[in-house]
This record gives C-alpha cells, structure tokens and sequence, in this order.
C-alpha cells in the first residue's frame, strides 16, 4: 500500500515515518510538507540520515488521491477542515490526528478551539478512534479523528471503571503531566529550555480544549453528562503524559471489583498493562511504545480511587495509536508496525 504523510516534519510525523517505514503492509510512503516542498527530510532531520523517501511534496488535496491509497494528516489542529474534505469526497481513507473532528458538537468546538468548527457532514463521518473502545467502528470507518494525548491516557484508564458503573462520575479531577514534545516541533516562550527545564508549569487551568473531548467519550459511557475537572502541567522531559486521577467509588464497590475489571480489561488488548499488585506505572517504562501502562490504589478512608495511567505522548498518544488504527480499518495485525518493548533505559 502507497501511504502518504501530510506534516511528515512535525514531531507526530516524524513518529509516523518512524514507524511506518518498518511497517510490512506499507510500500512506499509519501512525505508532504506545506513549507518544505522539495527539500529532503533527511538534510532537515540527520537522524533519518539514509532513509530514502524521495523529496517533501507539495500539499495538493485534488492530487493526493492519485499519488497514495491512504493518508495520515498530522497538521496542527485547523488546517484538516479544509485540506481534507475534497480527498474524503474521492472516498479515500485518512487519519486525521489533529482536533478537528473529534468534537461532535459544534459549539463545543467552536468554544474550545476558538475556531471555525468543520463541516458536520465530515465531523458526522469521522470515527473517534480510540482503538481499544471504538474498535468495531474503526474497522469499519473510513475516517478517524484520532484522539488527543491527554484524552487517551485519561480515557483508557477510567472507562472500564465509568463503563461498569464502579465511580462516581462526578467526582473525577484529572491531574496531567507532559512532557514537552507534546507541545509539537515549533518553539513557545513556555517549552523554551531557560522556562521548561528545572520547572514545572501548569497551564490552560479550566480552559484546556482535552476537557470536552474526555468528556464526550465519558458521558458516552456513564448516566450523567456532569462536567469533570482537568488540569495539566508541563513537565522538563521530551516525551510522556501521566494522568493522575481521583474519584469517589460507589458505595458498595469492593477493591476486588476493580482490581478484576483492569485485570479482565489488560487481558483483552495488547497494548494494556497493569501493573502489578497496586503499584505505580512511571512515563519511563512505556517510552518509544504504544503502551498505556495503568496502575491505582483504594483508599477505604476516603472512599477515593486514585488510577494512574503513563503513555508515550507522540506514540499511544499520537503516530502509535494511529498506526493501530491504520491496523484495524486495514485488516492487519493490530501489533504491526508497533514495537513489542519500550526503549529503557
Ligand atoms: N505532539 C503530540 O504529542 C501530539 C500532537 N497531536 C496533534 O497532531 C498534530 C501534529 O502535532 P505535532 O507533530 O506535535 O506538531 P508539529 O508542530 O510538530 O508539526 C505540525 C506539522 O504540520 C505541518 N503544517 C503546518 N502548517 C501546515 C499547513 N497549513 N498545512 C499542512 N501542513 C502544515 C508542518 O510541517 P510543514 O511546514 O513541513 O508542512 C509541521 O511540521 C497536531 O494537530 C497536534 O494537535 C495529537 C496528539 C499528540
Ligand atoms: C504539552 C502540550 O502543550 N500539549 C498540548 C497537547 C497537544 C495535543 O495533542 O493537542 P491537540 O491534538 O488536541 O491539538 C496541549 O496541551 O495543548
């Protein structure tokens, strides 16, 4: 299969090439660049130094259809609602990994984004693809919004609770880390070295555009639509997200019956580990992989849960999870392309 990478030069698109240069149902990939046109990505990025992908080509969405078979866009959010239309109305298959169609509402989008929300008709299209949830729905789909870092460490490590009804939705508070890749390849005042390092900053307190996304898929599973708290921190590493998160548990709810849901929910997917015996997950042990790493505890005093989940922001949080769904809406194995272990040290 000929696949093409629209911003093959930003740090998700650069994870992309990554993996899919090594991925056995790829062919030949395409790399597009809006600024770049020409240029070789190995003279831009000396790592890649040897890999032969040809020059960046020029972004030409009436020409695309004819060049690759499938595309990944990994654009910054507001570029995909009016590059990807005229390729989706040639039936091609995309994967989108910025914002812009993983809202369903469109107020919500324009409220969070500050933006002009896309066209519902290709919003209405999209499949939210968090792979371990939507799965059925991406095998089937022929476009994914893929989801936001924060909302998939977030997600994947309170759906199971929310899904069985063990919490009490209304009193989650998300506390998030990244690190500063998460940021993307372009240089702020706040992921810049003499800030970032030997710091830590929170930032869009109350305003961060991940609380509707998280909330979309949490109201989709539980019997209240209540709004969750959610706050993130920049964190002086290059990749990771830890999501610390704290809720009630229903009265009744035994320390076993959630210790048996993460178990039952880490021995369905592959890229699902739960650590052992109440322990603590650390960004580390899932860098460079697709691994959402979850661990908790119960505090009986309290009546309080507190579950931890690690990912690598750029991969399960971005090109890994895409490549999973590139998997899934292909038919290949949902592991190919992806490494089976983290890079550790
Ligand atoms: N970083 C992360 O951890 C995550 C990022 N995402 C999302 O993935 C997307 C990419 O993020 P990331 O790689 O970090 O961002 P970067 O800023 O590192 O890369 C974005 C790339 O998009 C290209 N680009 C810029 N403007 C345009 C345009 N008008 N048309 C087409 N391409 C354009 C640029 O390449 P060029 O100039 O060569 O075209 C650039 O390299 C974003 O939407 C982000 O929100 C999602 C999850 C996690
Ligand atoms: C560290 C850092 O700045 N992270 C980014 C997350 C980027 C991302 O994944 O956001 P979208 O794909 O939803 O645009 C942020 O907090 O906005």
């Amino acid at each position: 299969m000929n696949v093409g990478i629209v911003g093959a030069t930003g740090f998700g698109g650069l994870e992309l090439v990554r993996l899919l240069q090594q991925h056995p149902g790829v062919k030949k990939l395409t790399l597009y660049s809006s600024s770049k046109k020409g240029e070789s990505i190995e003279t831009i990025y000396p790592h890649l130094n040897g890999i032969k992908e040809g020059k960046l080509e020029d972004i030409d969405p009436y020409k695309i259809p004819e060049q690759v078979d499938f595309l990944f866009s990994s654009a910054p959010t507001g570029v995909s609602a009016s590059l990807l239309p005229p390729i989706l109305e040639r039936g091609m298959k995309v994967i989108d990994l910025a914002g812009d169609f993983r809202l369903k509402k469109s107020e919500d989008y324009q409220q969070w984004y500050k933006k002009e929300p896309p066209d519902p008709k290709w919003v209405d299209l999209a499949v939210y693809g968090l792979s371990e949830w939507n799965t059925d729905l991406i095998k089937n789909a022929q476009m994914i919004a893929n989801p936001g870092c924060y909302p998939t460490a977030a997600l994947l490590g309170l759906l199971p609770l929310i899904k069985k009804s063990l919490i009490e939705v209304s009193t989650i508070i998300i506390d998030a880390k990244s690190g500063i890749s998460g940021a993307g390849a372009v240089p702020s005042v706040s992921a810049h070295f003499p800030f970032a390092n030997d710091n830590l900053q929170i930032y869009k307190v109350n305003q961060h555009q991940h609380i509707p996304e998280i909330e979309q898929m949490v109201h989709h599973y539980s019997e209240t639509n209540k709004p969750i708290t959610f706050s993130t921190h920049l964190v002086p590493m290059t990749r990771g997200i830890m999501n610390t998160m704290y809720a009630e548990v229903k009265e009744g709810v035994s320390s076993k019956e959630i210790e048996e849901t993460y178990i039952e929910y880490a021995e369905q997917h592959d890229f699902i580990r739960l650590s052992p015996s109440q322990g603590f997950p650390s960004t580390r042990q899932v860098y460079g992989s697709n691994f959402c790493d979850i661990g908790w505890s119960f505090d009986h005093r309290t009546q309080r849960i507190t579950a931890v989940s690690v990912i690598d922001n750029l991969m399960k949080g971005a090109a890994g999870q895409a490549v999973h769904n590139f998997n899934l809406m292909n038919g290949f194995p949902e592991t190919a392309g992806l490494p089976a272990s983290p890079v550790f040290p």
